[in-house]
């Protein structure tokens, strides 16, 4: 911590002011005893308000001695700042996780981690249970399945790359289906939760399925783990973010309620 026992202040570093990044400053400058460094693009006119600063780079970012990062920004922007910052000695929450699919970027951040001490924090984000997964697939006969299923407001361009726009108006449009490394290499924008299931469970026992719905009311996931503990079975159906119709707005309550338990005495 970086001010006295009297008057404690974490310092929190982010990156990205997004639809999330919106979300997330709001939340944590309503906690008290938190300061935010935030990297952005572009500040706002009336800039961010009190207990909030603007950092110019990764440089700015870690001259201001963050306690902690959160990374609200995408797939690139966490392959530029988390070893960094984990070098650095900085733990580092984040959202875009999706950009663990690149299998030497996920072993260069755990050998960082290793050699530091510091911690990548993989937040639930738009889903949950994740301890519940990651303790069923301590049984290696377990398998776990997940569907995405999002409006197509969620998919405009990847739809109409693929020349499927009105298909998906008319029923569901299968997208992919496969392993979570590969739907978060085809969507890092839209498969970060399937990475996070899959590093709960495995990569060789997590399938995905990934829809395009004209019935979905929201940003639906579905979890089903199956193995010799039991049988069990999830569903979020989540609100999308106003500001960001591919994201869940429950994602940024997520990296916030994950940064709280960081600091906090129970884990
Ligand atoms: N883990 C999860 O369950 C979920 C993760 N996500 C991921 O969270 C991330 C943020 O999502 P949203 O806020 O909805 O996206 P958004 O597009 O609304 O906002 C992202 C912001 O980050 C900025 N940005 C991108 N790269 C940057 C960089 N290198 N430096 C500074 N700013 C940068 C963009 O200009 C934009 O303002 C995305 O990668 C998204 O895929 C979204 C939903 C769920
Ligand atoms: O917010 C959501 O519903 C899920 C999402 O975009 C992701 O996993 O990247």
């Amino acid at each position: 911590m970086s001010a006295a026992a009297a008057d404690p202040v974490w310092r929190v570093g982010l990156i990205g002011y997004g639809a999330i990044g919106q979300s997330v400053a709001r939340l944590l400058l309503a906690q008290p005893g938190h300061a935010l460094g935030i990297v952005t693009r572009s500040v706002p006119a009336g800039g961010f308000g009190p207990g909030a600063e603007a950092l110019g780079d990764l440089e700015a970012l870690l001259d201001w001695r963050p306690d902690a990062v959160i990374e609200a920004a995408s797939a690139d922007a966490f392959a530029a700042f988390a070893p960094a910052c984990l070098a650095a000695g900085i733990d580092i929450v984040a959202a875009s996780v999706g950009a663990l699919q690149d299998a030497a970027l996920h072993e260069r951040i755990k050998c960082l981690c290793d050699r530091t001490g510091s911690r990548l924090v993989v937040p639930s984000g738009a889903v949950g249970g994740i301890d519940h997964i990651a303790a069923a697939a301590l049984r290696p006969e377990t398998r776990v399945t997940y569907i995405s299923r999002k409006p197509p407001a969620a998919w405009v361009a990847e739809l109409a790359t693929l020349g499927l726009s009105e298909a998906a108006q008319k029923g569901p449009v299968t997208l992919f289906e496969g392993d979570a490394r590969e739907a978060a290499a085809r969507y890092p924008k839209n498969l970060n939760a399937g990475l996070t299931i899959a590093l709960a469970a495995g990569f060789d026992r997590t399938s995905v399925q990934v829809l395009a719905d004209p019935a979905a009311t929201g940003n639906t996931h579905e979890i089903r783990i199956e193995g010799p503990l039991g049988d069990s079975a999830m569903r979020f159906c989540n609100a999308p973010d106003p500001a960001n119709p591919k994201t869940s707005a429950i994602t940024a309550y997520s990296l916030v309620a994950a940064t709280l338990r960081h600091f906090g005495t129970l884990q």
